[in-house]
């Protein structure tokens, strides 16, 4: 019987996506909100890659520019001085996929060159050129939503109706996709929580996350260790949110998403444990 559940070839590594899978964040940056400055040279966002996969992960998710509330902007050399010699060494050393976080085109390409296999794009390859590049590297392609520039969209949200609102985004932007060539079966959408959403939207987001798998594409969730996840445990430090974070990527593997990004790779791996378990267990008899 062959195996028909969904998957994700990422440049000759797949990513299988039979049950809900983790990204883990490898952060090559001084100014990431949840990890800043912990892994910014190359030698330690390898190390960090490394223990991450050594605590599970099923694919990296390399990134050199914070896309927090009021980030600076980091120039494209800066970016690829930072991301490229991490995706080399760690391609070489680690068997799984390996995405790269950006919204440039340019270092899309150069990530892929190195060895990523995946392009997790915050701006949904609308930046100039980035759907061309997307569409001839032809690895798979997260498309996530955000209000406004990481600058500002956390002013003060609006939104009719968040999830129809993003729905209608997503939608929009796997037809952008496939009309620049990228194939429906390479696109991953993202409702990209605190992407230009208070609390209240993420909430809203995370419990109708469902109406999301109707897009017919997989779902990537990433709460990791944000904002809402502070507000409701009370935890300021973001090192300290990591129960209220494998909570809330457990309700968004409930409700569809099948990729969860996260830090706190060990804690989520072994929640999931938990969660599949119960999962494979057979569906109640019809009374
Ligand atoms: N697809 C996707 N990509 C993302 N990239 C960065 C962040 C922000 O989190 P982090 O990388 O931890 O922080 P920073 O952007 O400050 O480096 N969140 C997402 C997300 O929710 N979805």
């Amino acid at each position: 019987m062959f195996d028909t559940s969904p998957q994700l070839d990422c440049a000759g590594r797949i990513l299988r996506l039979d049950v809900p899978r983790v990204m883990g964040i490898v952060n090559v940056t001084p100014d990431s909100f949840a990890d800043g400055g912990e892994h910014a040279t190359v030698d330690a966002a390898i190390a960090h890659g490394l223990k991450l996969v050594e605590e599970g992960a099923d694919v990296l998710d390399v990134g050199g520019e914070s896309t927090r509330p009021g980030a600076d902007d980091v120039s494209v050399e800066e970016e690829l001085n930072r991301v490229v010699p991490v995706i080399e060494a760690l391609a070489k050393r680690v068997p799984i996929p390996i995405s790269i976080d950006t919204s440039k085109p340019e270092v899309m390409s150069a990530a892929v060159a190195a060895g990523a296999g995946m392009i997790n794009d915050v701006y949904a390859l609308r930046r100039e050129g980035a759907l061309d590049v997307a569409a001839e590297l032809g690895v798979p392609v997260v498309l996530m939503h955000m209000q406004g520039e990481p600058r500002t969209m956390q002013a003060n949200p609006q939104y009719d109706d968040v999830v129809a609102d993003v729905h209608r985004f997503l939608a929009e932007r796997i037809f952008a996709a496939e009309m620049a060539g990228i194939v429906k079966k390479n696109i991953v959408v993202d409702p990209g929580f605190g992407f230009g959403k208070n609390a209240q939207h993420n909430l809203q987001l995370l419990a109708q996350l469902r109406r999301l798998t109707e897009l017919g594409v997989p779902v990537l969730a990433g709460l990791s260790r944000k904002k809402t996840i502070g507000e409701l445990t009370g935890r300021d430090d973001p090192h300290d949110r990591v129960f209220g974070s494998v909570a809330a990527h457990l309700i968004a593997a409930q409700n569809g998403a099948t990729i969860l990004r996260v830090h706190d790779v060990a804690a989520t791996v072994d929640a999931l444990k938990v969660w599949n378990g119960v999962a494979a267990m057979p569906a109640p008899r019809a009374e």
